[in-house]
């Protein structure tokens, strides 16, 4: 295993003032809007209830932290971000802002919302936003992410963090419910993942990041896209057979699992032609994100009618 070593940090990179757009995109706000939503749901549908003031805090926590890991995530990846089409015009590889500053923004971003995370809403919740913290930019980004294909398997869990985080912030303890939850975010990130890396393969190789279509070819990825997919549609339906939410969570997490699923059969079952323009591929990651937005927002319609 070769050791991790720090990324070259030359103070003379950026060329331009940076201004406030530099530093939110470090964020990586669109992915973030999915995170927090999923957290804010967490935190709805925990049975008990917050102060608003409070809540209301602890998303903005777990919003910053992410926005923290995001920031920490591109400081380490610049070079890599350098030469993939998708990511080259981030802040970094545009030299839009200096490296150690985003690194920085990040630090301080992740270390203030843990903090107020812990005095102000609950410590469990600090910790468990301190470790997703850790676990993004640490395990997935810096360890896993250059070295196994299954670095999204493992490094996912990091992604999956949120709603359990929102649900400890209400109730301060860690219980079936939220495991659920954590774990249906944790299934349902290889098939989000791997759909768009299978058409972001040439951007992977280009920047030697060792992708599961890369490294265990297509055939094989889109085999584990079906086993996940197929894994998730019970998962998902669990919450609702333990007597942990209503049918209006579980009626829309099966319905919603057996289209994620029909449309992973296509993903899982084509062979690449030539010229494809990888349209089941794009289909399922699109429907990927839709899916979880309207799997959450069931769970907290579920409470709220149950309540
Ligand atoms: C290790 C786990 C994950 C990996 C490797 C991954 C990877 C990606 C990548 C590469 C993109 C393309 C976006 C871009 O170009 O910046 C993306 C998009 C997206 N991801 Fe993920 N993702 C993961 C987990 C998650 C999680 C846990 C969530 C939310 C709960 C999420 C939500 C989203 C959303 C909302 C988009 C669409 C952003 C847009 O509108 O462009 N992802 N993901
Ligand atoms: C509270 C907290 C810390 C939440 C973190 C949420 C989290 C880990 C989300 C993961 C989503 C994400 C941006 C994956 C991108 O992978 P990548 O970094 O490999 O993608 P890239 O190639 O676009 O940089």
């Amino acid at each position: 295993m070769t050791a991790i070593s720090a990324p070259n940090t030359n103070p003379a990179q950026a060329t331009m003032p940076a201004d406030w757009r530099d530093f939110f995109a470090l964020t990586k706000p669109k992915v973030m809007r999915l995170v927090v939503f999923t957290a804010l749901c967490g935190l709805l549908a925990a049975p008990g209830s917050i102060h608003p003031v409070i809540g209301f805090t602890a998303i903005l926590c777990i919003a910053l932290a992410a926005g923290g890991a995001g920031a920490l995530n591109q400081w380490w990846e610049a070079d890599i971000d350098a030469k993939m089409k998708r990511t080259a015009g981030r802040p970094l590889p545009m030299k839009a802002l200096r490296r150690q500053d985003a690194r920085d923004f990040g630090l301080v971003l992740s270390g203030f919302s843990v903090m107020t995370m812990g005095l102000a809403v609950h410590w469990l919740a600090a910790a468990v936003l301190a470790f997703s913290v850790f676990f993004y930019a640490v395990i997935y980004t810096m360890w896993l992410k250059p070295r196994t294909p299954q670095n999204i398997v493992i490094g996912g869990a990091a992604g999956a963090f949120p709603p359990l985080i929102g649900w400890i912030a209400v109730t301060g303890e860690i219980t079936l419910m939220p495991v659920l939850l954590f774990a249906i975010i944790f299934m349902w990130t290889p098939p989000h993942f791997w759909a768009l890396a299978l058409w972001a393969k040439p951007d992977y190789a280009a920047a030697n990041i060792p992708m599961m279509p890369n490294v265990a070819g297509e055939a094989s990825t889109r085999r584990q896209i079906l086993v996940y997919s197929a894994l998730l549609l019970p998962l998902a339906g669990t919450p609702w057979f333990i007597g942990g939410t209503g049918a209006i969570y579980g009626v829309s997490a099966l319905a919603l699992s057996a289209v994620f699923l029909a449309l992973s059969v296509p993903v899982g079952t084509r062979r690449a032609v030539e010229d494809d323009r990888m349209k089941p591929e794009k289909r399922l990651f699109a429907f990927s994100i839709l899916y979880l937005f309207a799997l959450f927002a069931a769970l907290v319609v579920d409470r709220m009618v149950l309540a």
